[in-house]
């Protein structure tokens, strides 16, 4: 047999080598290929059962020895590279369908953008959330905008444009959108853009719709406790307090007189006396409307404790003598609204309604103030010391604080 043919049986140790190469590496490969080439070169070579002397035999047997190695490695390494890629492959179907199920399990909306042609995608969420169906319309930037609040309307689509301009790279912002039904409901928006063009505007955006109608709810009822008072709904003191310094900073700019007016119900412990304390505050709640009816809705009507209200009406005039006409205008006319009869039901069980009219004055101090000439307590303490004066003179009445007294 010539040495080629001998050679070609060789050929019969490839799957052996193949075999070691896969699954004990390259250098027992390489061993049982030299192996293999020295037991093909005993076996099929003449002299057969014996080792050649020429030299010239044992050429193609290295020759099919190396392309065994080569042949093998290339094997392998395709091998190894297509399980490689079924893994991949795996890895992401397991990843889309991790992302499929949370997409599906999760109330957050999700938004994806092709800002180039306006086409993209909300998730089922997106659309549960404001009450309607899976896709009943497609994704545009427009199907998204038309449905913000109009006072939310400017800063989302800022803050968006912002992004699209490379200005940002990402924005989170709050806003109203309209649902199904036509109510609102607070929306936590958050985008960033996932492909620039060469000039770095955003071509394709992604992002997620949050409900946070729940949090603004808690947060407006946190805020009411803070600042408001629980039974009447008015302002409390600390935000009195707040309006007053707003309205000093406002006359300061303006020119104008503002005034204070402190009010203080006349002799009304003997309704609480007499009916209770839930009739008092029927009362309470009926003159704080009533004080509300009076004034101007930029002027502030806060309630300052017990039977004590705080009125500050702001923009009266730059002439102290026309803004005291008009400040005893108003408080004329508040200190008649509190005088009018008030109609009280008493509940003596869970049925029956007493209806009872009962008779109230107030007494009224009145401080002007301007250019931040007094503080604002000290405005309020002289709100409060003519407003004494009333008392102590006899009820009822109004009394301006006066620099001099
Ligand atoms: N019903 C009710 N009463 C309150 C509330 N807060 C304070 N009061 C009562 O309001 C009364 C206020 O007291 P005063 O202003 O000293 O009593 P008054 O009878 O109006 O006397 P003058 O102001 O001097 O005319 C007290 O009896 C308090 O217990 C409240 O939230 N509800």
């Amino acid at each position: 047999m010539a040495p080629v043919e001998g050679g070609l049986a060789f050929v019969t140790f490839y799957p052996i080598i193949l075999i070691t190469f896969y699954y004990c590496g390259s250098g027992p490969g390489i061993l049982v290929s030299v192996l293999s080439g020295l037991a093909g070169e005993y076996f099929f070579i003449p002299p057969y059962r014996a080792f050649s002397t020429d030299i010239a035999t044992y050429t193609p047997l290295a020759f099919f020895c190396v392309t065994a190695v080569l042949i093998s490695l290339v094997i392998i390494r395709l091998h190894k590279g297509t399980q490689q890629l079924e893994i991949s492959l795996e890895a992401l179907r397991e990843s889309e369908e991790r992302f499929r199920q949370a997409m599906e399990a999760s109330t957050d909306g999700l938004w994806d953008w092709n800002i180039t042609d306006d086409t993209g995608f909300f998730s089922p969420a997106y659309y549960r959330m404001l009450g309607y169906e899976v896709n009943e319309f497609p994704m545009t930037g427009h199907s998204w905008s038309e449905l913000i609040h109009p006072d939310d309307y400017q800063q989302a689509l800022t803050v968006n444009q912002e992004c699209i301009d490379n200005r940002r790279q990402s924005f989170e912002v709050e806003y109203r959108m309209k649902c199904k039904d036509g109510s609102w409901k607070w929306i936590l928006g958050r985008g960033k853009a996932l492909q620039r063009d060469a000039q770095g505007h955003a071509i394709r955006m992604i992002g997620t719709h949050v409900d946070i109608t729940e949090r603004k709810r808690n947060e407006e009822q946190v805020r009411q406790l803070a600042f408001y008072d629980l039974l009447t709904r008015l302002p409390n003191r600390r935000l009195l307090n707040d309006h007053l310094n707003q309205a000093m900073a406002a006359s300061k700019r303006s020119g104008r007189y503002g005034a204070v007016m402190f009010i203080d119900l006349d002799n009304f412990k003997p309704l609480n006396d007499t009916h209770g304390h839930d009739v008092g505050d029927l009362l309470l709640i009926e003159a704080a409307d009533r004080l509300m009816g009076c004034v101007r809705e930029t002027d502030t009507v806060a309630r300052f404790g017990g039977d004590e209200f705080v009125v500050v009406l702001i923009e009266l005039d730059v002439d102290k003598a026309k803004s005291t006409t008009e400040a005893r205008h108003v408080s004329e006319k508040i200190r008649a609204a509190m005088a009018a009869p008030y109609l009280l039901a008493i509940r003596s069980n869970k049925n029956a309604a007493t209806i009872i009219e009962h008779r109230c004055t107030a007494s009224i101090g009145v401080a002007l103030f301007i250019n931040h000439e007094a503080s604002p307590d000290d405005t309020l303490r002289n709100a409060d010391n003519a407003m004494y004066q009333v008392k102590e003179a006899g009820r009822n009445s109004i009394r301006f604080y006066d620099v001099k007294t």
